[in-house]
């Protein structure tokens, strides 16, 4: 069953929706600051509760850039508001193109509250070849878990992209997929955190690209990129 409904929603959870549209809207500014995108090229979303208990299922909905409108002219309020099948509940604006891409995770990953595509240069240099990012950085095992995975090739419309997305990511660490010849996605706990993964592939897929140029790269041992990802995920940081 997913929600078709907003106004039978209770005003808690119409609050709830409220803050995600501040938040969505706010994160969508990371995007051009840390040149992730061109125009209008990429979206953020986050996924919304509505059980009282906080917990995740199918009656969740989430908060979702309107497609095409430049990033300057985004608010709180411009933000559209979609369910689980990615119908849209609330909002004066068309969602954005991947949204179903974006619902088909929300639906499958329960665990995933934010999700973020680009088209960042060099993690699309990466998928436009079909080849994940090895694990050669610290900062990868840290984040990544190990290398990057490549998920196939799909044409937005329908619920390929999704299904790309999440059957590569449950075989991977990864908060991110390169989908070939498209570009990253990425998950997180909540926006902020899938924001974070798009920062850091684009960066991890820079370096590995530029040292790769200059000579051969040193894959890390598997034994280390445990041990690291390991502190990165439960020790580093407040
Ligand atoms: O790559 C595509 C469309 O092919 C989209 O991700 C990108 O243009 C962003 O679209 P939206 O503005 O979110 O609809």
């Amino acid at each position: 069953m997913t929600t078709t409904n907003i106004s039978a929603l209770t005003n808690e959870i119409r609050q709830r929706i409220q803050e995600a549209r501040q938040r969505v809207s706010a994160l969508h500014a990371e995007l051009p600051r840390w040149e992730l995108v061109v125009w209008t090229a990429g979206n953020v979303s986050e996924r919304v509760y509505v059980s009282e208990t906080n917990k995740p299922s199918n009656d969740d909905v989430f908060v979702i850039k309107p497609s095409g409108v430049n990033y300057e002219n985004l608010t709180p309020d411009s933000m559209v508001v979609c369910n689980l099948n990615g119908d849209l509940l609330e909002g004066n604006y068309s969602p954005s193109s991947d949204t179903a891409a974006h619902a088909y995770v929300y639906r499958n990953m329960p665990e995933v509250g934010g999700v973020v595509h680009t088209h960042s240069t060099y993690a699309t240099a990466w998928a436009a070849r079909g080849e994940e990012i090895p694990c050669v950085l610290t900062m990868m095992a840290d984040e990544f878990g190990g290398p990057i995975p490549v998920g196939p090739f799909a044409i937005i419309g329908d619920n390929s992209i999704g299904r790309g997305i999440v059957e590569t990511l449950r075989k991977s660490r990864s908060p991110a997929v390169l989908m070939q010849n498209h570009g990253p996605f990425t998950i997180g706990k909540d926006a902020k955190a899938a924001v974070k993964a798009a920062v850091m592939v684009e960066e991890v897929a820079r370096t590995v690209q530029i040292a790769r140029q200059d000579g051969e790269i040193i894959p890390i041992p598997q034994e280390s990129i445990d041990r690291l990802y390991d502190r990165y995920q439960n020790v580093y940081g407040q």
